[in-house]
């Protein structure tokens, strides 16, 4: 049995070596709350909450999450006694949504959990890899930038390059990029920037043997999808759309797309990602596993869900320096010729460096039973 006597939340703040843009948003500064949860045995736990400082993703924000949290989220998980981190879904089910705030405190239940089984969390969740394939994300910039980025990180052996667009920068891009790489695994993510009267424009992507086009259309319009879908030889890759099990079955079933990007944040944690993953791989329908721009403790919690035997096309999951000077991990995450080796050892399988978390913290606040 778990019971946790502690929670810690550290607010820190980090800035990205270099800002990241997509047609939705804008981040330099990034701003994280790592959740430290303790329990009566002494056995630690670490979480992160990866919305962003402002709703340009999804609803939830920096502030919103810190709030739930200190206000619900925690007094409940204090209250209980838990079996199995699935539980907490239950305990968690009354308030609606909130999923990145919800997820940050179940994945440290599922660290604390996986320590107590000995075991790593990987192999907790069902793992079948030793290692994962690392796939990389070039931000909106100048055509010939991204062109660069990409050389760069051809060059460093990332096996997928998800490349943002957008209206303004779409077609020209992507041709420009095909004639350097015609051969790379490519895809492109639109985070919502076109309407279903663009299907004309996204129509002239079939040519250029995109792996798949990620959320083309509003997170909320899985109809526009479908009939885009229907439409297109490339693959429709739902992100923002999918934040439920439900969400992600009624897709399916509509044919709004053909591929799912799970991020355990934007799905409420590591038990939904596990459903997810299972209702896809009963439809044949591949998963991976996308990134938030997040520090080491929530790309440790990625990299164990994109052991799960459909987690099949490489996610965003790339090395620590690919944002940070410094990652608050020990070691730090890093992608040998395009791969990640899975952690063995108990847990998260990564030190998390409270030194360094004290050198970017802004607040530190204690809730104990
Ligand atoms: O973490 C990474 O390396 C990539 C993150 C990334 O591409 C995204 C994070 C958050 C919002 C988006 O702009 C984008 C995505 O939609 O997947
Ligand atoms: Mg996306």
């Amino acid at each position: 049995m778990i019971k946790i006597k502690q929670v810690t939340l550290h607010h820190i703040v980090q800035s990205l070596k270099t800002p990241f843009h997509s047609s939705s948003g804008y981040v330099q500064q990034r701003e994280s709350i790592l959740v430290e949860v303790l329990d009566e045995q002494g056995v630690t736990g670490w979480g992160e909450v990866v919305a962003f400082s402002t709703p340009w993703y999804t609803e939830e924000t920096i502030s919103t999450a810190f709030q739930l949290l200190k206000d619900l989220f925690i007094p409940l998980l204090l209250q209980h006694t838990y079996k199995h981190p699935d539980e907490l879904e239950h305990v968690f089910s009354p308030f609606k949504r909130n999923f990145m705030a919800k997820a940050s405190i179940q994945s440290a239940l599922w660290d604390i959990y996986a320590q107590k089984q000995n075991q790593s969390l990987s192999a907790v969740l069902g793992g079948v890899r030793k290692e994962i394939a690392s796939g990389v994300v070039i931000g909106l910039a100048s055509k010939s930038e991204m062109m660069t980025q990409i050389q760069q990180y051809v060059d460093e052996g990332y096996q997928r390059f998800k490349v943002k667009i957008s209206p303004q920068q779409d077609i020209e891009l992507i041709e420009e990029i095909r004639k350097s790489f015609p051969d790379i695994p490519l895809m492109a993510d639109a985070n919502s920037a076109y309407e279903l009267n663009d299907i004309d424009r996204l129509k002239q992507l079939d040519k250029y043997k995109l792996m798949m086009i990620e959320q083309p259309l509003a997170a909320d319009d899985i109809i526009d999808h479908a009939k885009l879908q229907h439409q297109l030889d490339t693959p429709i890759c739902l992100d923002e759309s999918i934040v439920t099990c439900e969400d992600a079955r009624k897709a399916i079933e509509l044919g709004s797309c053909r591929v799912i990007n799970i991020k355990p944040g934007r799905v409420g944690g590591l038990t939904a990602s596990k459903k997810i993953h299972d209702l896809c791989e009963k439809n044949n329908i591949p998963v991976w596993c996308g990134g938030m721009i997040e520090t080491g403790i929530s790309r440790a919690h990625n990299i164990a869900i994109a052991t799960l035997p459909n987690f099949t096309i490489p996610g965003d999951i790339s090395s620590s320096s690919k944002y940070w000077e410094e990652d608050i991990v020990e070691p730090e995450i890093t992608a040998v010729n395009g791969t990640i080796k899975v952690p063995t050892n108990p847990g998260l399988g990564y030190i998390v460096r409270k030194d360094l978390i004290e050198k970017y913290r802004l607040s530190k606040t204690v809730y104990t039973d």
